[in-house]
This record gives structure tokens, C-alpha cells and sequence, in this order.
């Protein structure tokens, strides 16, 4: 079900971002005028063959990597115009990351890990919403723990509810169900999804998994730095059947 507002406003967007790496021969553009706005309150896929430019479209979105032209905003705020204190301050406080890896501190516990952003921004969490969270991602029993006593797939839900706890404007996640199998990856999706339906949070997820993207209310697919087509409602058979045209027009291309 897609639980969008007609008229829900545009949490991230960026106008003609272009994004080139290097310099003559071994010069790439790795995003070439890419227009994309992600809706408040819709989880968004972003598919594409390897090297397309999914990882770095994110990375300029969130603010993690500078980009040559064009302009990026969260909300309202246009990250062009900030200097490096001010876009460490935005990803703190607005943004919410799960990588593929996990990215936990060791020596924390799960709990402390999953407010650790909001200690360091010198904010404590709304203690119902920081129940809710845990409790959704099922890790009630476990906030004791180290990242190291727990499984893969409960690592990544401490690297969920870390996203989530200070209700940031958009959630990015790199291939969070890379480093999973199929069932703990099916779990993490699903919180992923639950947030966006039963909470609004906005999340934007780079896949080369069609299945993984079949949890999303759209998908975005990139070729070549910029986006060719997209899904709305997508299932893993469509998008697969899609991934194959991609491919195939890209090889006759
Ligand atoms: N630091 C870099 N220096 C030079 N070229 C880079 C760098 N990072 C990425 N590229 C190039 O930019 C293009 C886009 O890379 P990007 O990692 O965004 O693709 P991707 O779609 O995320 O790939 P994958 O699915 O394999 O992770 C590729 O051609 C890549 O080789």
C-alpha cells in the first residue's frame, strides 16, 4: 500500500547534480544533470547496472561527498550553500545512515550505539519514541549487548534504530541487506518499510537486489549517471524484467 499524501511535500532533491571524477582520459561523469526529488513519507529504491552511479548519487544527496554543479537539498536547505561545520551538523541532525556494513562502535552497547548520535549532537531522545524504535526492530531483550554479541542481522537493526531515533527528515541506506541472508535482510526491509508507512520517515535505498527493491514504493533506476526509467509499486518480477531491458539496451547502445 502506498501511504503518501497527495500533497506530501519533498523531503530531498537535487536540480542538474553532476558529479565528474578525474580528468582527461581517465575522466568520468559519474552524474550528469541528475534531477530527482524523494517525496516526505516514501520509501524510494535506486537500481541501476554497477557503476551507474547509485553510490555516488547518494553520497552528494546526503551530503557525504562534494559534487561540480548543479544543487542538492534537504527540506529546504540547499547544501551548496554550506561550509563543512554546517553539512556535518545537517547529516547529524537531519539524516539517518545504514550502511552495508553496519558501521557500530565495538565498545558501545547496542543502546548506546543507537543514541550516540543524538549524545554526541548533545540531544537525548524522546524515551516513547527510542521504546518504539527498539521495540519495532525487536531488539528490547538485547541493548545490553555489543555489536560483537550479536548477529549480523541484529547489528543492522541497532544500525536501523540509530537511524531512526532522531526522526531525521530522510533515512539513506547503502545496500543494507548486503552483508545479510535472506531472512535477516527480509527483516531489516521490512523495518525500513514499516517506518516509512507507520511513521512517515522518508528513505532512499541503493539495491542491486530486485527483491530488496519490491519493498519500496518506487523504484529509480540510473544508466550511465543519470535516470532512464522508474517503477511505482514495484515487484521484484518487474523489476528484474526491467533490470534486463536496461541491460540489454545498454549493451546495443
Ligand atoms: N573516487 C573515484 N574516483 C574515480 N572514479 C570514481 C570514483 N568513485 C566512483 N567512480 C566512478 O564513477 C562511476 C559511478 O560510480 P558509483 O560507485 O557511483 O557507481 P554505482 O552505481 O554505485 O556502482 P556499484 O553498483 O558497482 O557500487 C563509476 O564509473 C566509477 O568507476
Amino acid at each position: 500500500m502506498l501511504a503518501l499524501h497527495p500533497a506530501a511535500g519533498i523531503a530531498a532533491a537535487t536540480t542538474d547534480l553532476t558529479k565528474v571524477y578525474g580528468s582527461g582520459e581517465t575522466r568520468v561523469v559519474a552524474l550528469d544533470r541528475v534531477g530527482i526529488a524523494f517525496r516526505e513519507g516514501e520509501f524510494t529504491a535506486i537500481m541501476g547496472p554497477s557503476g551507474c552511479g547509485k553510490s555516488t548519487l547518494m553520497h552528494c544527496a546526503a551530503g557525504l561527498d562534494s559534487f561540480d554543479s548543479g544543487s542538492v537539498r534537504i527540506g529546504t536547505t540547499e547544501l551548496g550553500a554550506l561550509d563543512d561545520r554546517q553539512l556535518t551538523a545537517l547529516r547529524r541532525d537531519r539524516i539517518g545512515f545504514v550502511f552495508q556494513a553496519f558501521n557500530l562502535l565495538p565498545t558501545l552497547t547496542a543502546l548506546e550505539n543507537i543514541t550516540l548520535p543524538m549524545t554526541i549532537a548533545g540531544r537525548r531522545p524522546d524515551p516513547q519514541w527510542l521504546d518504539h524504535v527498539v521495540s519495532m526492530v525487536g531488539l528490547s531483550g538485547r541493548l545490553g549487548h555489543r555489536p560483537g554479541q550479536l548477529s549480523g542481522g541484529q547489528q543492522q537493526r541497532v544500525a536501523v534504530a540509530r537511524a531512526l531515533v532522531s526522526r531525521p527528515a530522510i533515512v539513506f541506506a547503502d545496500e543494507p541487506t548486503g552483508n545479510l541472508d535472506s531472512r535477516a535482510g527480509a527483516e531489516v526491509l521490512g523495518f525500513l518499510r514499516d517506518s516509512v508507512h507507520e511513521t512517515g520517515q522518508t528513505v532512499v535505498m541503493v539495491t542491486h537486489d530486485p527483491v530488496a527493491a519490491g519493498y519500496a514504493d518506487r523504484v529509480v533506476f540510473l544508466a550511465d549517471g543519470r535516470p532512464v526509467d522508474e517503477m511505482v509499486r514495484p515487484t521484484p518480477d518487474r523489476v528484474l524484467d526491467l533490470m534486463k531491458s536496461l541491460d540489454s539496451r545498454s549493451r546495443t547502445s
